[in-house]
């Protein structure tokens, strides 16, 4: 069964996750994408990903990802936080990731972490010895 992956990043973090999505682009094609609002609108243009857009992070979306995190629908979380940046929503920042917390979901909120979780989706070729 495909992976359901929910790709979120803030304003800072945004052109980073660009960047990890297109390197694990080959990945990420095979799996079943959701993001908040802009981070999506972005992924979609720039990396060309199919992928389900919710509301803006500020006006729920982080909401909604967390709901269906809730609910099993989500396997992992890409969510590139800006630890520099107070966020009006910090509220629904800290829901999202404690319901990963609380459902025992991977969510890796740096690109380190976040390379690492991918690489693990990545299928491994076999060996033409
Ligand atoms: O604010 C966010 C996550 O907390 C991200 O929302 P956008 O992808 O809409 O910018």
């Amino acid at each position: 069964m495909k992976k359901r992956i929910a790709l979120i990043a803030h304003d800072n973090k945004k052109d980073e996750i660009v960047e990890l999505a297109s390197e694990f682009a080959d990945v990420l094609r095979q799996c079943v994408l959701t993001a908040t609002g802009t981070t999506g609108k972005r992924l979609s243009q720039e990396v060309g990903l199919t992928i389900e857009r919710k509301l803006s992070g500020p006006l729920g979306g982080d909401l909604q990802i967390g709901a269906e995190l809730a609910e099993g629908k989500i396997d992992a979380v890409i969510f590139l936080r800006d630890p520099l940046t107070p966020q009006p929503h910090e509220p629904d920042i800290n829901a999202l990731v404690r319901a990963c917390d609380v459902h025992n979901v991977p969510c890796a909120t740096n690109p380190a972490t976040a390379r690492i979780l991918l690489s693990q989706l990545t299928p491994r070729h076999p060996s033409h010895s």
